[in-house]
């Protein structure tokens, strides 16, 4: 559904060129999900906008639902949705919009209204439809914003940062749709998000950009284990006993202590857990307590990148 190859962005100014974009490859499948994270100025934006047909490459090529995004930009339009960051001034009520935006993609008055009625039910906005978009919470605000992007049933959905700014409330309702429309239209998604564990909970596959380069291309599992196995500690006042026992049953396994615990990193814990506890009991050794964590995305996208993503949710909790 969408593939690049070599897509470069170079942006000439006063200031000196700057490499937006470097070399992109990239692919995405029918009906995946895909998270493009990366830090503040990373080239995610620059990206989307040339898969979008709004900004030329100056390198390399890409194609999107089958047609090139430069030579066949009236194709690629058609058949894509895009719903930007900033969301567009609308001032129009909201169902003359759906309407007139359904119209402007050749569907009949009829065909239109009952499209607008499908589209108010899907995303909570039939009560709604006589407002304007400026006098709608946040929450509808997004709803709104992603049925526009949707009223011509695109093969590809282009989401830049669907949920920057919503409360927790209307970030978990977004979710809920964009999971339900995954599972029932089949539409492939291409997500930009400043939130791990959106790409977590919503993503097929996770592409971090950095500096213009991709950094990693893989689903969040598979980044997190690369990042080393799930850290476990042990409660216990046996120190001595209890790190017999890790390093005679995990051989290899690096046994840090401190007082009252000790800590290792193991991968599948789950897996192995149980054998060790086993063999700690049988030892006699008494454990107060036992914890496994598992590596995060944040600390994925911290190892490739560097940098602690300018996440507005973290934000929004601290403040
Ligand atoms: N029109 C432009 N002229 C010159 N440089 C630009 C222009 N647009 C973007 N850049 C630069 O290109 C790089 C990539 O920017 P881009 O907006 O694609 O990043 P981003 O990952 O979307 O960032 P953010 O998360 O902050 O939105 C940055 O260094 C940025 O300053």
């Amino acid at each position: 559904m969408i593939s690049a190859e070599g897509l470069s962005r170079t942006y000439t100014s006063r200031a000196g060129k700057v490499d937006a974009v470097h070399e992109v490859n990239l692919t995405v499948d029918a009906g995946q999900v895909v998270g493009f994270l990366g830090p503040n100025g990373a080239g995610k934006t620059t990206t989307v906008r040339m898969l979008t047909t709004l900004l030329d490459p100056t390198a390399g090529r890409a194609t999107v639902a089958g047609f090139d995004v430069v030579r066949q930009r009236a194709e690629v339009r058609r058949r894509i949705g895009y719903v930007s960051q900033a969301s567009s001034f609308v001032p129009q009520r909201i169902g003359d919009e759906l309407r007139t935006q359904a119209r402007l993609h050749g569907l009949s008055a009829r065909q239109a209204a009952a499209r607008t009625a499908e589209l108010a039910e899907r995303f909570d906005l039939t009560g709604v439809l006589d407002r304007s978009a400026l006098r709608v919470s946040g929450g509808q605000r997004r709803r709104f914003d992603l049925a526009l992007g949707l009223v011509h049933r695109p093969e590809v959905l282009f989401l830049d940062e669907p949920t920057a700014g919503l409360d927790p409330h209307s970030r978990a309702e977004l979710w809920q749709l964009l999971r339900e429309l995954r599972a029932t239209q089949g539409t492939s998604v291409f997500l930009t998000t400043h939130y791990l564990d959106e790409a977590d909970a919503l993503c097929d596959r996770v592409v971090v950009i950095n500096a213009g380069r991709i950094v990693a291309d893989d689903t969040s599992d598979a980044l997190k284990e690369q990042l080393g196995g799930d850290v476990v500690v042990l409660e216990t006042d046996q120190l001595g006993a209890a790190s017999a026992v890790v390093a005679a049953e995990l051989p290899g396994c690096a046994v840090d202590t401190a007082p009252g615990r000790v800590r290792f990193q193991i991968d599948h814990a789950q897996r192995r857990l149980p054998g060790l506890l086993r063999e700690l009991d049988r030892a006699g050794v008494a454990l107060t307590s036992v914890s496994v964590k598992r590596p995060t995305l944040d600390d994925v996208f911290l190892r490739l990148t560097g940098h602690v993503t300018g996440s507005p949710l973290r934000t929004e909790v601290a403040a």
